[in-house]
């Protein structure tokens, strides 16, 4: 692999020119507009409402979540409490390329199709769109602003107008959604109290950024240069393993890493771990925990590099203790992205070049 070096510019496998007009990757800045981005999202509540209730008054039996990549994993904490809360109304979580592929034909009339993307611009996600429009289905969309493509395709659509705060405002905005859903299709929950609590997490995941920021540094030195990394979450907690390992290693750090679900880590994955083998666990506080843990007491007895990212180590100002559980998939999403910024200081790699994507056709 190229390991850019502050002031070395990589031409091929172990060759590079030094130059001292290359300037080292700054700290991506914790997003400045984290919390008004998170009320704006939050804002939109009722109007996604109104969408799914006329949506469940037809007799609506089915919710098909659809995204790419960020905008697909995204969506693991909302198919979780979609699934917890709901016996009549069946929950799909699936990626926008496979939805296209499959051709569900349970995408009809009875169908609500939630797309999500953070450019408005993939085009699988917006062919989905077309697809579930001309089946008859209810489709909802957001991404980060209106005039895109999805924008436009979407007869429902709402945006979180920001290009900094961008993969937690999408998974505040799918907990948005599914919330909306539970609450449209007559689930048992204090909804006032759910709203009151996630009110308080954009402040919440600002402190949070505050005290990562502050230690991620040497986290980030013991594991920059690893040659493979493997990240292993559970529920909702997929989504920020899968994160930090597709989307930050090896999207944008080109990093090697696998992702594993911690109940499919033991039905092979585990075979690979003995000591010097990184194994990253996400811990989460719904009843999956259970599943991480078992990786992390598994590993921690075989590997001096054990990484546990628990989102009880945090305060969460303002919060019912009975509702951290809401929080917890944020929180854990977020610390995915403080620490790929170290990475990216640490290997000189800013977390927005690409070598494919957006440059070469496929
Ligand atoms: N890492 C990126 C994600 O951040 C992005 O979400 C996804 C799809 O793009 P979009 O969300 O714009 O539809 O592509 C990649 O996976």
């Amino acid at each position: 692999m190229i390991r850019n070096e502050p002031g070395n510019v990589p031409i091929f496998e172990g060759v590079s020119v030094s130059t001292q007009a290359i300037e080292a990757v700054p700290l991506r800045p914790s997003p400045v507009d984290l919390v008004e981005t998170f009320d704006r999202i939050l804002a939109q509540r009722e109007s996604i409402e109104a969408v799914l209730r006329d949506a469940f008054d037809k007799g609506a039996k089915r919710v098909y979540l659809v995204g790419s990549g960020g905008s697909y994993l995204a969506n693991f904490n909302a198919a979780y409490l979609l699934e917890k809360h709901l016996a009549d109304v069946t929950v799909h979580h699936i990626t926008s390329g496979e939805f296209l592929a499959r051709e569900p034909l349970g995408v009809n009339a009875d169908a609500i199709v939630i797309a999500g993307s953070h450019t408005g611009g993939t085009k699988e996600t917006v062919a989905s769109v077309e697809f579930a429009k001309k089946r008859g289905a209810t489709v909802l969309a957001y991404c980060s602003n209106a005039d895109t493509a999805l924008g436009a395709a979407s007869p429902n659509f709402w945006s979180y107008d920001s290009k900094t705060t961008t993969g937690d405002a999408k998974q505040l905005f799918t907990a948005v959604f599914a919330y909306a859903v539970l609450k449209t299709a007559g689930a048992d929950l204090d909804f006032e109290a759910i709203e009151r609590n996630y009110a308080k997490l954009g402040p919440a995941i600002k402190q949070i950024h505050e005290k990562v920021d502050a230690e991620y540094g040497e986290l980030a030195k013991k594991y920059h240069t690893e040659n493979v990394t493997y990240v292993v979450g559970s529920g909702p907690g997929q989504a920020a393993a899968y994160n930090l390992s597709m989307c930050y290693l090896m999207e944008m750090q080109w990093m090697n890493s696998g992702f594993f679900n911690a109940a499919e880590f033991f039905h092979g994955a585990v075979e690979i771990v003995e000591d010097d083998v990184p194994v990253f666990v996400f811990l989460g506080e719904d009843s999956t925990r259970p599943l991480a843990e078992r990786v992390r007491d598994f590993a921690v007895q075989r590997s001096s590099k054990v990484v546990t990212f628990d989102s009880k180590d945090f305060e969460l100002e303002g919060f019912d203790e009975e509702y951290r559980y809401l929080a917890a998939p944020h929180i854990l999403f977020t610390l995915t992205g403080r620490l790929a910024a170290q990475y990216a200081i640490l290997n000189n790699h800013d977390l927005s070049t690409r070598r494919y994507m957006g440059k070469v056709a496929y």
